[in-house]
């Protein structure tokens, strides 16, 4: 198994970086990504909560800027799950095919809303001779992705199998799902919209969210991995001020004028993030 931290050193400076080295100017989320499609859609909203906003302001996100994210990446081989996380991370595209053996990580540091956040992203291998390898770390993803290849039909059909072994392994309702569809400049016109359809329709019945990308031409992997680590981040600011020991929390931004919010339970804070708005 390779491990290996990715470090993105001697960019360009961030405007509020207190750990490690500043992260480059295109990690940096100030305004809510966008989804891909509104037909499958984890949240229809503009915004980050108006609660993670004042924490944001008031940097007073407790431990979640602290926090590495994992997100688990599964698919038959060769859909292109390296390929994605290399065009992300090292912003490279290999035509040649270097199957994955078991297990490898990337990590990708983003500054949300002014915080620093990090995701851990699990590359995992799609022959099945290393599954059981794999499936030792799907535990404590908090984002799954699954990925199929947009002209290959039956890597689609397989994708509700590799997520159901992802789920078992992880407790009901606490995952963020992605269906992600690969190689988008292989196809266009009408295939493209074809695959697209197909795709959608099995993200809702999978309760995921469903993007189209291209490693070769980089085509919306930024777009899509700043809406990953956005609704992660958003999650785990929330779960971190619903943790505090009463249910209205202080915001403060350290200098003692402290003010209070209420943390209400809301239905759209105990609702799974598999099952958003749309
Ligand atoms: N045209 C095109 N080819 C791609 C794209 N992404 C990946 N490929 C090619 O598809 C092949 C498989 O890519 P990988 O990223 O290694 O696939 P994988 O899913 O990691 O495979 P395993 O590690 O075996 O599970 C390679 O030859 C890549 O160059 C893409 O966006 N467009
Ligand atoms: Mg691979």
């Amino acid at each position: 198994m390779e491990c290996h931290h990715v470090l993105n050193t001697g960019r360009m400076r961030s405007s509020w970086t207190p750990l490690g080295p500043p992260v480059s100017q295109d990690r940096i989320i100030t305004s809510f990504p966008k989804w891909y499609t509104p037909d499958a859609c984890l949240q229809l909203k503009e915004h980050f909560h108006s609660q993670v906003s004042t924490a944001c302001q008031h940097r007073n996100t407790g431990t979640a800027g602290l926090r590495l994210s994992k997100v688990v990446v599964v698919g038959d081989l060769y859909v292109g799950k390296t390929s994605l996380i290399h065009r992300l991370c090292k912003n490279v595209f290999d035509r040649d095919y270097k199957a994955t053996i078991g297990v490898d990580f990337e990590i990708e540091r983003f500054e949300i809303a002014g915080i620093p956040y990090s995701l851990q992203i699990w590359d995992t291998a799609g022959q099945e001779k290393f599954k059981c390898i794999a499936s030792a770390y799907y535990r404590g993803a908090q984002v799954i992705i699954t990925a199929f290849d947009l002209t290959d039909v039956q890597t689609l059909e397989h994708t509700k199998q590799w997520l159901q072994d992802v789920l078992r392994e992880n407790e009901a309702g606490s995952c963020f799902i992605f269906l992600v569809g690969t190689k988008k400049d292989l196809l266009s016109g009408a295939a493209c919209e074809q695959a697209e359809a197909e795709a959608v329709h099995l993200a809702n019945e999978m309760q995921a969210e469903y993007w189209s990308v291209s490693a070769k031409t980089g085509e919306n992997v930024k777009a899509f991995f700043s809406r990953v680590a956005a609704l992660a981040f958003e999650q785990s600011v929330l779960q971190d001020l619903e943790k505090r020991p009463s249910t209205q929390s202080q915001v403060g931004d350290g200098d003692g004028d402290l003010i209070r919010i209420e943390v209400p339970k809301t239905q759209e804070n105990k609702r799974p993030p598999g099952l958003g708005c749309c």
